[in-house]
């Protein structure tokens, strides 16, 4: 990994990592160029496995640097960063975002950042709002996002990020830590707009892998990628985001990526729905979260509730929930009136 010797790096900070999955651990990494870093997750074996071996089995042949370490416990990983300038980080998936967040509850915490991307299957909530019922508006947090594959980022490729909060000290805290070498982070105060790109990707990537794994060819996969960005657009104005975040890295950049890239975990969703394999035995060979599946279920009903017009999240809810095949997406995709573009 490439050293950070950038002219905008700040001073070394403090940084707990919660989640040790393929994300949280490629971000500790990337961290700790420069940051002294402390990776938790809640399966405590796997952890000191992880901390014997100095790396992740979900990105093998990557070496922890020396600044990375694996936190002794949650305390130890909650008194890492309880000094003003502590930057805490969820690294779980949605799915674990509310739980994780509730055992922050009473506890000391300072800046709190987020990685996940999706729709709470139940409520139907982004991140952003999860994180405010949970901790209230005290807490200042934000959602750091954008086109960043974990296996590009373990390796110290080039990557560029967004931060998005409604706090402004917040955004530079994230932006002085991250920011450097081969990580550029932007900023954004569109929080809704942030999450809804990084959220809906996902569902389009299972469609395109799904157009793709069919054979349909690249014409249909550029029409899914671009008809599906007007989808991502439409409902995060709806939500109150802004049309030109859904223009940027967190929108294009990373429905671009996902769509495109075989080491999208979604993207391999689709493809094997294409090749006819039942949903479970997909997720169970990926061996790590599909956000795309249940944030197809939440968006579907969102969308619904706001009269806002989904045709492809529909059409992958319908093959991920309803038992549709992939050719019926296909056919009832095309098959719809003709519209203004
Ligand atoms: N892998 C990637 O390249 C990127 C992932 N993300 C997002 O980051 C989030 C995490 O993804 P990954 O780390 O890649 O996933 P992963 O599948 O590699 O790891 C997930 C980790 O979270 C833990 N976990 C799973 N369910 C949990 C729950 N209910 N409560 C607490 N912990 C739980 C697992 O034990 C595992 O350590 C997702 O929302 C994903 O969309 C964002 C950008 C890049
Ligand atoms: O969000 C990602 C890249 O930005 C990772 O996508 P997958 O979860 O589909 O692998």
């Amino acid at each position: 990994m490439q050293e950070n010797t950038s002219k905008h790096a700040g001073a070394a900070r403090k940084v707990s990592v919660l989640g040790a999955g393929a994300w949280g651990t490629a971000v500790a990494m990337a961290l700790a160029q420069r940051h002294d870093v402390l990776l938790w997750g809640r399966n405590a074996a796997a952890l000191q496995a992880m901390g014997a071996a100095r790396e992740n089995p979900y990105l093998p042949g990557y070496t922890f640097p020396e600044r990375l370490q694996v936190a002794a416990g949650f305390d130890a990983a909650l008194a890492h960063v309880a000094e003003p300038g502590g930057l805490l980080i969820a690294a779980c998936p949605v799915a674990g975002l509310r739980p994780l967040l509730q055992s922050l509850q009473g506890r000391q915490i300072p800046n709190v950042v987020w990685l996940c991307k999706g729709f709470e299957y139940d409520t139907g909530l982004l991140p952003h709002q999860i994180v405010r019922e949970v901790l209230g508006d005290a807490v200042a947090g934000g959602a750091l996002s954008g086109p960043s594959f974990a296996q590009e980022v373990a390796k110290g490729l080039p990557c560029a990020l967004t931060i998005a909060s409604e706090s402004a000290a917040l955004r530079a805290c994230v932006v002085e830590t991250a920011h450097g070498g081969n990580m550029r982070v932007y900023s954004s105060e569109d929080l809704v707009g942030v999450e809804v790109g990084g959220a809906v990707k996902n569902v389009l990537a299972i469609a395109t892998g799904a157009a793709d794994g069919l054979g349909l060819g690249l014409n249909a996969r550029a029409a899914l990628i671009t008809r599906g960005l007007a989808e991502i657009t439409r409902l995060g104005v709806a939500l109150g985001g802004k049309h030109e975040t859904f223009m940027g890295l967190t929108g294009m950049g990373d429905l671009i990526l996902t769509c495109t890239g075989d080491l999208s975990r979604n993207r391999r969703v689709g493809l094997g729905l294409a090749q006819g394999k039942a949903l479970d035995v997909i997720v169970q060979e990926l061996g790590h979260v599909a956000e795309g599946v249940p944030c197809a279920k939440a968006v579907r009903e969102l969308a619904a509730k706001l009269g806002v017009e989904m045709p492809i999240t529909n059409a992958v809810a319908g093959v991920l929930f309803d038992g549709d095949q992939p050719q019926t997406m296909v056919a009832r995709l095309l098959s719809r009136d003709p519209r203004g573009e």
